[in-house]
């Protein structure tokens, strides 16, 4: 030993497992009609192993959707996880509690479900839509999501038109979505034809909300 002080390496890290960095660096974005997004590039580290996880020991579902007058392959593997089911990786657990704290003094209530999707490759992905299937439809609310594996950019556009914004979404990103943005502004994650490896998106949201 040369006396300097302990430095971990980067076996310790890895070791010591998936991380959280702090929630106060989240910035916001306010948008028109009282919609906002809060963001934070990088708030889990280590986000391998529950990547890893995520892709190998969840349970994914296919779905089909009607559409016109036949059923279409839903573009994306689905599995939502109800309030008291266990969570696939004990960090989402914590991530989640996390959550709870930081936005305890916002209106809007506990996230409490947690909502996956795994886009396989760039041909998967979610056409615009506003999560507006139960309350979320009348009242403000508000989704987080956090994304694993390759990035891939949510897109966001008011309904009825004007300037969008676009969120690229890397391994460990959290994006909140909050106010009224589900009821006036619209979001998507396109297809691309770029070769993009598998992305997870794990989306928190309150009771009643979908
Ligand atoms: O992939 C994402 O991060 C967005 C998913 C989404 O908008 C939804 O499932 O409602
Ligand atoms: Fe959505």
């Amino acid at each position: 030993m040369t006396g300097a002080a302990y430095q971990p390496s980067m076996l310790d890290l890895a070791e010591a497992g998936p991380a959280l960095t702090s929630l106060a660096a989240l910035r916001r974005h306010a948008l028109d009609r009282g919609a906002w997004v809060d963001h934070l590039p990088g708030w889990v580290q280590g986000s391998d192993d529950v990547l890893e996880t995520l892709l190998y020991r969840v349970d994914w579902r296919a779905e089909r959707r009607r559409m016109y007058d036949g059923e279409v392959d839903v573009p994306r593997l689905l599995r939502w996880y109800a309030a008291r089911e266990r969570l696939p990786h004990e960090l989402l657990t914590r991530a989640r509690e996390e959550l709870n704290r930081h936005y305890a003094p916002e209106p809007g209530e506990r996230f409490v479900t947690a909502g996956m999707c795994l886009y396989r490759d760039g041909r998967d992905s979610v056409a615009w839509h506003g999560d507006t299937h139960g309350r979320s439809a009348r009242v403000d609310t508000m989704v987080a999501i956090v994304s694993f594996g390759a990035p891939r950019p949510l897109l966001l556009r008011p309904r009825g038109g004007g300037p969008g914004l676009r969120f690229p979404l890397g391994h460990g990103d959290l994006v909140v979505m909050g106010g009224s943005c589900q009821r006036t502004w619209e979001h998507c994650v396109p297809k691309t034809t770029r070769a993009v490896g598998p992305r997870v998106s794990v989306q928190f949201r309150p009771a009643g909300v979908a």
